[in-house]
């Protein structure tokens, strides 16, 4: 008899910034403890799953040439990983994921740990498990830091490594521009060179992040504005001193403030509004300071089916952990 085949499952997954980067000390393991707001923007990836006798990766779009097809890619990871969990055979995990990229690589969007989200989102859907986004999330952290986040969307406080989530009530909807550099940074570089800069001196830190969460709830841009701050900024700008330029660029083209995304070197600008975004976009496109410019809002919902079975199944809502 033949087996059924189930129809490819594809997932939209959105990019992230960090409102608020605290970086504190670096742990036994390696990581450094963060205490982050995370916050997922309207620019995405797509991935689509399908179960197929030719497994593999396949990408397209945006620095699709630089990410890997074979297995240290994120998203083969997640498949992995979700395979191994749920007792799967090799026969079972023939599958072709192909990859959509609108979020460029190594920019501090997290980028990878999106499609590694979305595998596991779409995945889980092909595979039909009965699984909790809390119990993804699980697997999520063993992928890496950022992918539990890529999970719930929306705005979250991280902690941790940056793994462990708490949602932040935050109004719709805060309008940005982003700055793609030419190239990427590497996110283990830009935590060594903060490293190095801390113990040749005390670079500023980051206050605390309730003020964040306060101008998140009043939905007003301008007192966000005041408040944007990454203490891995530094870092990325000494290792990218350019950086320095599309930040004052930003603000000269009229954001209100704009910060380095993460581990950079993506900068983010908050803008007034939709139009204003849109005339920021513009004129920092015309200023030779960045490689291309991109208008999102945000916050928006986390990795989310958009094609096949499961598509108009709801996002279950994040839980609150204690
Ligand atoms: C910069 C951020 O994007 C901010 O959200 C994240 O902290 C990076 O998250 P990520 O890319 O998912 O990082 P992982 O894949 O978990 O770790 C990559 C490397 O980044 C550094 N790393 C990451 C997270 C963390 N809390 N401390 C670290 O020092 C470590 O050198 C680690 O080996
Ligand atoms: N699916 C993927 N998409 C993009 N890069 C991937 C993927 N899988 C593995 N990589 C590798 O991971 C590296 C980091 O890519 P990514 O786009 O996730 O960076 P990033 O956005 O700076 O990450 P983060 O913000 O989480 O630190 C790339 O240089 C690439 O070699």
């Amino acid at each position: 008899m033949l087996a059924v085949v189930p129809p490819p499952v594809t997932v939209r997954v959105p990019a992230k910034i960090n409102l608020h980067l605290s970086v504190g000390d670096t742990r036994d393991d390696g990581f450094h403890e963060l205490t982050t707001i995370f916050h997922a923007l309207s620019l995405s990836d797509e991935v689509t799953i399908a179960a197929t006798e030719e497994p593999g990766i396949e990408v397209h779009g945006e620095g699709a040439k630089s990410v890997p097809t074979g297995e240290d890619n994120l998203a083969w990871r997640a498949m992995k990983a979700l395979a191994s969990y749920a007792g799967k055979s090799e026969e079972d995990t023939r599958v072709r994921l192909v990859l959509r990229k609108g979020i460029p690589v190594a920019g501090g969007l997290a980028g990878g740990s999106a499609d590694a989200a979305a595998t596991l989102v779409g995945l889980s859907a092909l595979w039909k498990l009965e699984i909790s986004r809390d119990e993804l999330a699980r697997i999520a952290a063993s992928i890496g830091s950022d992918v539990p986040f890529a999970l719930y969307g929306g705005t979250a406080l991280g902690t941790g490594r940056g793994e462990q989530l708490v949602p932040v009530l935050s109004r719709p909807v805060f309008h940005w521009v982003l700055a793609f550099d030419e190239r990427g940074l590497s996110t283990p570089k830009v935590y060594g060179e903060l490293d190095r800069l801390r113990a040749d001196g005390d670079p500023p830190r980051v206050g605390s992040h309730a003020p964040v969460v306060e101008a998140l709830a009043s939905g007003d841009p301008r007192q966000l504005a005041l408040l944007l701050g990454n203490d891995l900024q530094a870092a990325a700008v000494s290792l990218r001193p350019g950086l320095r330029r599309t930040l004052r660029a930003g603000v000269n083209a009229g954001a209100l403030a704009g910060t380095v995304s993460g581990s950079g070197p993506t900068c983010a600008f908050l803008c007034e509004g939709a139009e204003s975004a849109l005339e920021v976009a513009a004129e920092l496109a015309g200023a030779g300071v960045c490689r291309t410019v991109r208008v999102a809002h945000g916050p928006v919902p986390g990795a989310k089916v958009v094609g096949g079975e499961d598509a108009n199944r709801p996002t279950p809502p994040p839980q609150v952990h204690a």
